[in-house]
This record gives C-alpha cells, sequence and structure tokens, in this order.
C-alpha cells in the first residue's frame, strides 16, 4: 500500500483527499497529514485518514513516506526544507504544489525525487486543470504515480521547462479567480442595469455555465463568440468596447503578466 503523507491539508490538500476517496483511489493509499491547523471543514469524510499530525517530527514516527504532497504556502517551505528528510527516503517521490519554490530548493540536497505540480480550486469537483513538470530524478512510475493522483482532481499537462510553472501559474492556477472576478463585475453591470440583486447574479453564474459546457463541446472560443455574435447586432455592441484599443486582451496580458512575475519572485 502507498504510503502517503499530506505536509499542509487546507482547501487544496482537502480537495485532493476527497477526490481520492470519491474516485476510490483512496482504498489503495494509506493518507496521513501533517499540519497543526487541520480541520474538517469542506472534506466529506476523514474515515481514509490513517493519521493527523502536528509536526512533520510527529509524522516521523510513522516512518517514511512514499509519497509527501507539499500543500502550506510557499513562505513557510524554508522553516521546514531541512525536517524533509524525518519522513522521507531517497525513493520517496515529493509532490509540491506551491508555487514559485523551485526544484533545487525543494530537493534542499536531500536525496528524494520531486515533480512540482499547480493545481486549481476546481480540484474540489474533480475540475482542476494540472500543469507539471518532473524534476531530473523522477522515474517513470514516480511520474506515473503522480499522473494518477492527479487525475483524481482533473486534467493533468506535463512540462518540459520548469520555468513554464509561473505560466501556467498565471493561467490556470491563479484563472478560476480570473472568472469569478468576471462573473462578480457581470452581476453588478446587471444590477445598475436595473436588475434585481439576485436575478443578476443567477444569470451571470448561469452563464459561465453555459459558456463552459459550449467551451468543452467546441475548443474554439474565437468560432463560439462568432456564432453568439449576429452582425451589427447586440453582442457586436458590447464587444466592440472589449475589443477598442485592445482593451480586453491588455488587461489580460497585464494582469496575467503581474500574475507571473510574482510567481517568479517567490523562487
Ligand atoms: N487555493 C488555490 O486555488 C491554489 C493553491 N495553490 C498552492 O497550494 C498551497 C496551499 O494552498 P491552500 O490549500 O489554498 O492554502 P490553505 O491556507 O487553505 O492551506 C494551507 C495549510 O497549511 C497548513 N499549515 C500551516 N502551517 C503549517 C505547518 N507548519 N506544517 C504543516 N501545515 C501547515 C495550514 O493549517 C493550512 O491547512 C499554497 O502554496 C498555494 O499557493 C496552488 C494552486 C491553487
Ligand atoms: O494565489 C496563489 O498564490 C495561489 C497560487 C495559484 C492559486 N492560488
Amino acid at each position: 500500500m502507498t504510503r502517503l503523507l499530506f505536509l499542509g491539508a487546507g482547501d487544496i490538500g482537502k480537495a485532493m483527499i476527497s477526490r481520492l476517496t470519491e474516485t476510490g483511489m483512496a482504498g489503495k493509499i494509506e493518507i496521513s497529514v501533517c499540519d497543526p491547523y487541520f480541520n474538517n471543514t469542506d472534506i466529506q469524510t476523514t474515515s481514509e485518514i490513517t493519521a493527523i499530525y502536528p509536526t512533520l517530527e510527529a509524522a516521523q514516527l510513522n516512518g517514511a513516506y512514499d509519497v509527501i504532497v507539499i500543500a502550506i504556502a510557499p513562505e513557510l517551505f524554508g522553516k521546514l526544507a531541512h525536517l524533509m528528510k524525518l519522513v522521507t527516503t531517497r525513493q520517496s517521490l515529493v509532490i509540491s504544489v506551491m508555487p514559485g519554490i523551485n526544484v533545487e530548493t525543494l530537493r534542499h540536497n536531500h536525496a528524494y525525487s520531486v515533480v512540482r505540480a499547480m493545481p486549481n480550486i476546481g480540484a474540489k469537483s474533480g475540475h482542476s486543470a494540472t500543469g507539471c513538470y518532473a524534476g531530473p530524478y523522477v522515474t517513470e512510475a514516480g511520474r506515473a504515480i503522480a499522473t494518477r493522483l492527479l487525475q483524481t482532481i482533473g486534467s493533468v499537462y506535463w512540462v518540459k521547462e520548469e520555468s513554464h510553472l509561473h505560466a501556467v501559474t498565471a493561467i490556470s492556477g491563479c484563472g478560476p479567480a480570473y472568472f469569478f472576478a468576471f462573473t462578480e463585475a457581470l452581476a453588478k453591470a446587471g444590477i445598475s442595469l436595473g436588475l434585481p440583486d439576485d436575478l443578476a447574479l443567477d444569470l451571470a453564474i448561469d452563464t459561465l455555465h453555459s459558456a463552459s459546457a459550449s467551451l468543452h463541446a467546441d475548443r474554439s472560443p474565437a468560432r463560439l463568440r462568432d456564432e453568439v455574435t449576429t452582425p451589427r447586432g447586440v453582442t457586436a455592441a458590447a464587444l466592440k468596447l472589449f475589443g477598442e484599443e485592445n482593451n480586453l486582451e491588455t488587461l489580460v496580458r497585464r494582469a496575467t503578466k503581474a500574475a507571473n512575475d510574482r510567481s517568479t519572485d517567490l523562487e
């Protein structure tokens, strides 16, 4: 049985634990958690969790682990890096979902191999788009384990360059927040046009769902946009403003560049 330790089980860690349970994979894995503030809100069942430890020193009492998922804030890793040796062997695979912290820093001269993964909050419902990078000592078996674990939370894409993870973070890691912000803005716009608050929010949310469903069926956003846009019609009047002086594209490019740069700063 694979022994799996979550170092940090907040939103992302708990989403992964829930999906391992829901997909039946948890039955083949012994799951432990190391998190001094672990709480079971947002998690369907804790019955699949064998043990919860407040520190890595306590977690080592259970021996070493085959896989360690690091899902803590990146700023915390520096304080814990030297303790990773307590819970790993040279056969261990470390999967980090922290932005910025690179493979070399993650290895901290320890012998384990490292996969970096950048999921998104869609993990909660099994709809994450996760970008991954395999460090230098990751075996085919290690890659396969990481793929199987991460596929429980959604789609998995491997990148060849570690530096591409900054862009992955800026596009898909943070991406759900952009669509949430747009949905909020659309609802507020509906209110300003006279709709009741609840109706404006319901319409904005259901429209995001319908656009997402259309994109699943036909992965061509430009073609779908054309389909909605009757020549000289109503949509065209709105899209003209998105397009003027490249407004929307420029804004999205600047915003994702800021996210990319922030991720680079964390290195
Ligand atoms: N929330 C998101 O959408 C995404 C988050 N990430 C990354 O995943 C990581 C975790 O993010 P979230 O789950 O959202 O954060 P979170 O704040 O919900 O969870 C972090 C967990 O770390 C625990 N923790 C604090 N000190 C600890 C310690 N000394 N030892 C062990 N655990 C400790 C906290 O109690 C908490 O449960 C971060 O690096 C974040 O950047 C990556 C992709 C998406
Ligand atoms: O905001 C953050 O730093 C993390 C990384 C991607 C999504 N949330």
